[in-house]
């Protein structure tokens, strides 16, 4: 990839968010209808989509997509279904026992077909142990992935008595909970957050229109553009709405202190250069996808970062924190652990000078070193990686100015 020089002007167009899009298909499945406006292009999603329009699959292939096992499990075991849910060799490596065996509390017959606390799993239906007058109750981690919580909670107002969840550890990625009781309210489920407990009442989802908002993650990468670029640099990017669902929207501020200013509008936002901080303090316990694009951007403007909540990066579609540490190195910049789970990354000579980055099956790693272009020649490997959650992500960079050539 190279860019031509000269300021980033142009309108880019985004993804809808991947997180909206596969909640809204596994509520609109158990509330038989409504219609969802804008479902994301992603691999996640239209993935997620084929798989519930055959519901009679004696096996199901999440391939890489974490909310595509999650969330599926969650709904193919509350409607009984046997079945066999398999995915990629790293799908096997992220874990599912907390999911599972709160699934087995609550009646679902589950066994691991592979090694034991992770996918590929086997569904022998559901043998209901519950009673029909109290709600079921759960005491469930939140430490590991929010995404458990999430597949739970959807199928909450389908138990007899609904369903009550003590959430206990470190809860991370609070944003997404929140983003699925906010879906389950709109198709007229009725949640509460009562703080270390969430409760979801019995009561079928009424059939609902809902438009996907554009997603905020996918934003990040067009920040980061705008923050490296030059001075003068603006971009347009439609489809984000001010009050969000989705706790990525937290690149507003982060980005505040890395030179982008955001303006809103009614159908979305315009970034533009600006002055940055000196150093930047950022807790990503709530906004973990985001952690990549701002290492690499803090790296490059040379602007030391202290990074903590990284703790989910470990187990995502690749190990993140290793794959940014050697990707950085590269460049000439550091991320060390400085104090248990505070990680500092740090640059003194930044350098884009023809390097190729691995991908490691991680699309954020691909979309996160990308912007790097601006300051040099760069080959990102394994590019197509990018279909998880955003396809068009190489050709939007070429209409933004880019020259974006396929190798190989
Ligand atoms: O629920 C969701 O849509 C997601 C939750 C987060 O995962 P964790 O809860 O595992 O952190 C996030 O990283 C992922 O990209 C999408
Ligand atoms: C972690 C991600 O997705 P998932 O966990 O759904 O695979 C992601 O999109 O960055």
């Amino acid at each position: 990839m190279r860019w031509p020089g000269g300021p980033l002007r142009g309108i880019a167009q985004l993804p809808s968010s991947k997180s909206e899009s596969n909640r809204a298909l596994i509520i609109q499945a158990l509330a038989g209808g409504g219609e969802l406006e804008n479902l994301s292009d992603a691999n996640d999603t239209q993935l997620m989509q084929r798989l519930l329009t055959d519901q009679q699959a004696p096996e199901f292939n999440a391939e890489d997509a974490g909310t595509v096992m999650r969330f599926l499990t969650a709904y193919l075991a509350a409607t009984g279904r046997t079945t066999q849910l398999v995915g990629t060799a790293r799908m096997y490596e992220r874990p599912i026992a907390v999911l599972v065996e709160a699934l087995r509390q609550l009646g679902a017959d589950i066994e691991y077909a592979g090694q034991d606390g992770y996918p590929p799993l086997r569904l022998n239906g559901w043998h209901p142990a519950l009673a029909a007058d109290e709600p079921a109750e759960l005491t469930v981690r939140g430490d590991i992935s929010s995404q458990y919580i999430s597949a739970l909670l959807m199928i909450g107002p389908t138990l007899p008595a609904g369903l009550r969840l003590w959430l206990t550890g470190k809860v991370g990625s609070r944003p997404y909970i929140r983003m699925t009781q906010s879906l389950m309210q709109h198709f007229g489920a009725t949640c509460r957050d009562l703080g270390t407990v969430l409760e979801v009442r019995p009561g079928a989802y009424q059939p609902a229109d809902y438009t996907i908002e554009s997603d905020w993650s996918a934003a990040s990468y067009w920040y980061a553009l705008v923050a490296l670029g030059e001075e003068g640099s603006t971009i347009i990017l439609p489809g984000l709405r001010e009050h969000s669902w989705q706790g990525d929207q937290a690149i507003v501020g982060i980005m505040d202190q890395l030179g982008v200013a955001t303006e809103f509008f009614p159908d979305g936002v315009q970034l533009t250069r600006k002055a940055s901080a000196a150093a930047v303090e950022q807790d990503f316990s709530d906004c973990p996808d985001l952690a990549q694009t701002v290492a690499v951007v803090a790296a490059a403007l040379g602007i030391p970062v202290a990074m903590t909540g990284l703790e989910s990066l470990r187990i995502k579609e690749t190990d993140r924190i290793l794959a940014l540490q050697t990707e950085l190195a590269k460049f000439g910049a550091t991320m060390a652990e400085e104090a248990p789970e505070r990680f500092v990354v740090r640059s003194a000579n930044f350098q884009v000078n023809g390097q190729q980055v691995e991908t490691y099956h991680d699309h954020r790693m691909a979309m996160a070193f990308a912007p790097l272009a601006l300051r040099g020649p760069l080959t990102v490997l394994g590019p197509q990686v990018v279909r998880k959650s955003y396809p068009r992500f190489w050709k939007e960079l070429e209409r933004a100015g880019f020259a974006v050539q396929e190798q190989g």
